[in-house]
């Protein structure tokens, strides 16, 4: 590992709960991190001790085997060659682009330096920059001076504090790709900090949801995603609902179903040798009836004693399909139009909201009630909580 973050707690003075608690995570040679999480979860609290500008209270900060933080030993910030981006830019505003680019290069002969500054230019996409000053720039420009500069002095670590966050949408999705770019072209190892799921998933080999000082998943986008660990990961990262399901007694052959206000879907767990997978859910209700592969923590490991157990399932938008050959109805109450397709709220007889993507050509009316399947790849299960759960209620 490159990167080794170890129960690392952060605590400010005169706080009474720390802004950090016992986070760990790992990034390998050339990985990008991304740190997600509600404002106030500790995310810049942890870039910060690793940069060196706050001390951990306990646990260890390894760059490359070389304790950093913990352990009795503490680097100062400035011998750690990290370099940092931050949303504002910062860059200074009496220097010219050139200058700025080359600002951590000093030392270096002219010549060497000037090579190195043509060289980030051109690796950002502003190749003829030199002589502007930062306000002739764009906010997008600005940012990828400012990555430029971080990046002249090969920062073994470079870290990116909401780089993104006071550009405009279109703008930041489009640079975020083009930072990813520039960072895996130059193998840098980086962890960013971002509010934004989609910037998160631009960005990020591997991507953190952070709650309340707790780190609560370090994984890739595609498990975040279909397998979230907690409620909270399966809330913050997509839209989806918790849709209340009943297990049914386990059959002799290992299969059991659970019945849902919108199909039964059907689960069998397999002993293959395949580490991954272990048996697959199929919908019951409908046609066709492809089965699909499930995997094993995604079903409830024992299945309680008492049947029908009440467990919660996830529903992804993507997860319900508009069938009008569907015996399965839902009332639209609300739509979001997005280009390609429709975000549908809709409703079950039972009161049981769902979100839908559906192609954007089946434009339906609010109030309308259309046919659903539910095509569940990656059945999600967790302990039924007392009511079902919207996890999107403001879409
Ligand atoms: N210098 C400080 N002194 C005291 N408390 C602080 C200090 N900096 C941050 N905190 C507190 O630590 C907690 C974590 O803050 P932090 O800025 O790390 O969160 P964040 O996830 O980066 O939030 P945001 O997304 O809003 O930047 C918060 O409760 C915050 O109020």
């Amino acid at each position: 590992m490159f990167l080794e973050v170890d129960q690392v707690s952060i605590r400010y003075p005169r706080t009474p709960t720390p802004a950090v608690d016992a986070v760990s995570l790992q990034l390998q040679p050339g990985q990008l991190g991304v740190l997600l999480g509600p404002s106030g979860s500790g995310k810049t609290s942890l870039l910060r001790a690793i940069a060196g500008l706050e001390q951990a209270q306990s646990g260890s900060i390894r760059l490359d085997g070389r304790v950093l933080d913990g352990h009795g030993m503490r680097i100062p910030a400035e011998e750690r060659r990290i370099g940092m981006v931050f949303q504002d830019f910062a860059l200074f505003p009496h220097l010219d682009i050139a200058a700025n680019v080359g600002f951590g290069l000093r030392g270096m002969a002219r010549a060497q330096r000037a090579a190195v500054v043509d060289q980030m230019l051109a690796l950002v996409g502003l190749p003829d920059a030199h002589k502007k000053f930062p306000h002739q720039l764009s906010g997008g420009q600005q940012q990828r001076i400012a990555l430029a500069r971080a990046l002249a002095p090969q920062p073994r670590l470079l870290l990116l504090d909401e780089p993104f966050s006071s550009l405009d949408v279109e703008l930041r999705e489009r640079l975020a790709h083009d930072v990813r770019d520039i960072l895996k072209r130059t193998h840098t190892t980086a962890l960013m900090v971002t509010h934004d799921q989609m910037e998160a998933f631009a960005v990020g080999d591997v991507v953190g949801v952070m709650k309340q000082a707790r780190l609560e998943q370090w994984d890739t986008p595609y498990s975040l995603y279909h397998r979230p660990a907690t409620r909270f990961v399966a809330d913050f990262i997509g839209h989806g609902v918790l849709m209340e399901g009943r297990l049914q007694q386990p059959r002799q052959d290992g299969v059991f179903e659970v019945e849902t206000a919108a199909g039964r879907l059907r689960s069998m767990t397999m002993s293959g040798k395949d580490p991954d997978y272990h048996g697959y859910s199929e919908y019951l209700d409908n046609q066709p009836r492809q089965s699909h592969q499930l995997h094993q923590d995604e079903v409830p490991e024992n299945p309680p004693g008492a049947h029908p157990a009440v467990i919660d399932i996830l529903l992804r938008a993507d997860d319900v399909m508009h069938d009008d050959a569907s015996p399965f109805k839902a009332q639209v109450l609300r739509k979001s139009f997005r280009g390609a397709e429709f975000l549908y709220t809709l409703e079950l007889e039972n009161g049981q909201q769902l979100l839908s993507l559906v192609p954007s050509h089946h434009d339906h009316d609010i109030g309308e009630w259309i046919g659903i399947r539910l095509d569940v790849r990656h059945l999600v299960t967790f302990p039924a909580s007392h009511r079902t759960q919207n996890l999107d209620a403001d879409v």
